[in-house]
């Protein structure tokens, strides 16, 4: 539905540009250095990274709030934006919705007047009637849930209730794409993870089609289609949630989403998608490996906490089995967590309740081959 292709902005950097001055030469910063992504009909498509990776700035050049230094931007076979060819559709013609990180929303109205006020200040040409506006506002509360509170003033709402305001002014609107900027991000965090089921079934339920940016992963594995992970103005990985936490494709994604054991091994032998590696505490063996790499490469191991599996005893019929002693045991609720000190390595396990291990014990745990991702070293 939506494809954007070789995306580029840069700024001047004006720090640098001030100790070049004497040779007049400025120098250009890339916000967004070549990003390309297709966004499919009724897909949440989330663009997650860390704070300035350049999520952004892509989203406003999607808007048309931004104007890309380079790039081509279709929506449903509409050209928005090619610089090829000198083409930038004026954002209030893109037939985008937007909901940003601050969801102003218009507090000398009504909540009713919130949602109606876009439609009523359409083009004439364009604008529905009277009639209309009151079905999709009232529809548009409806699906929201905020039908009991059309008339309240909308600062009178909790902040949820102005989140989900915010939302269905944008909805009112019939946008063919939503644009979704951090929406929950001054939201508590109870009230955050209710927002994010909320928005997930309404745009399951309307069949929405949106891009979302957020800097936090535990929000972009539960409401996402797919994702884009974004580093420094790049795309490092586009895939479902289990895919990006279960076969990261880069070190960095790796270590972006979840927390994960690393370490460095060697390739020492590739049998179909069985490669057993060396590391600095002995030997692993990994399977279901996609793109095996070469015998002698070095690689990046990594392991989630989950999928250590602690024991007291050996069982010693299981594969990836090693010994350590717990060095610390931390209960939080629905889960405890454990490090193993193997040597000078530091094992992190994630285990259920029933599991508590003292500090000090002699313990073994395993890892199943087909839980143990091997990264490329880029
Ligand atoms: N107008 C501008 N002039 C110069 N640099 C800019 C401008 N706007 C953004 N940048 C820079 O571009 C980079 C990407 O910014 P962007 O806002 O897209 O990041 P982000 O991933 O959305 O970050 P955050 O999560 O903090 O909002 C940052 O380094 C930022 O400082």
């Amino acid at each position: 539905m939506l494809t954007v292709e070789s995306l580029k902005k840069s700024y001047d950097d004006t720090t640098r540009r001030s100790s070049r001055r004497s040779s007049g030469q400025g120098t250009r910063v890339y916000a967004v250095g070549g990003v390309d992504f297709e966004v499919h009909a009724g897909e949440l498509f989330t663009l997650l990274g860390p704070s300035g990776c350049g999520k952004t700035t892509t989203l406003r050049a999607v808007a048309g709030l931004e104007r890309p230094t380079e790039g081509r931007v279709t929506l449903g076979g509409t050209v928005l934006f090619d610089s090829a060819h000198g083409i930038n559709v004026h954002a209030n013609r893109r037939g985008l919705g937007m909901v940003f990180q601050s969801y102003a929303i218009w507090p000398h109205l009504s909540v009713f007047k919130n949602v109606s006020f876009p439609l009523e200040v359409m083009p004439r040409a364009k604008r529905p009637g009277r009639k209309e506006i009151q079905e999709r506002v009232e529809h548009a509360l409806d699906v929201t849930e905020l039908g009991a509170y059309t008339s309240r003033p909308a600062t009178k709402l909790s902040g949820g209730q102005q989140q989900r305001l915010a939302l269905a002014r944008a909805l009112v609107t019939r946008p063919e794409l939503m644009l979704l900027d951090e929406p929950l991000s001054n939201l508590d965090a109870k009230l955050r993870e209710t927002m994010r089921f909320e928005l997930k079934r309404l745009q399951r339920e309307l069949n929405l089609t949106a891009i979302y940016v957020t800097h936090d992963q535990a929000e972009a594995l539960v409401m996402s289609s797919r994702i884009a992970v974004m580093n420094k103005g790049r795309v490092e990985q586009i895939g479902k949630p289990r895919e990006i936490y279960t076969k990261p494709a880069t070190r960095f994604v790796a270590e972006f989403i979840g927390t994960s054991n690393f370490m460095e091994a060697k390739v020492v032998s590739v049998s179909g998608s069985e490669v057993r590696v060396d590391t600095a505490q002995g030997r692993l063996v990994a399977r279901g490996v996609e793109v095996a790499p070469a015998v002698g490469a070095t690689v990046l191991i990594s392991i989630r906490p989950e999928c250590v599996d602690l024991s007291r005893e050996r069982r010693g019929n299981v594969p990836n089995e090693w010994a350590g002693t717990v060095l610390t045991r931390a209960f939080m609720g629905d889960v405890v967590d454990h490090i193993v000190g193997v040597g000078d390595l530091e094992i992190h396990n994630r285990s259920n309740p029933n599991l508590s291990i003292a500090p000090g014990t002699e313990v073994h745990f395993s890892v199943a081959p087909d839980k143990v991702i091997l990264v490329p070293l880029d």
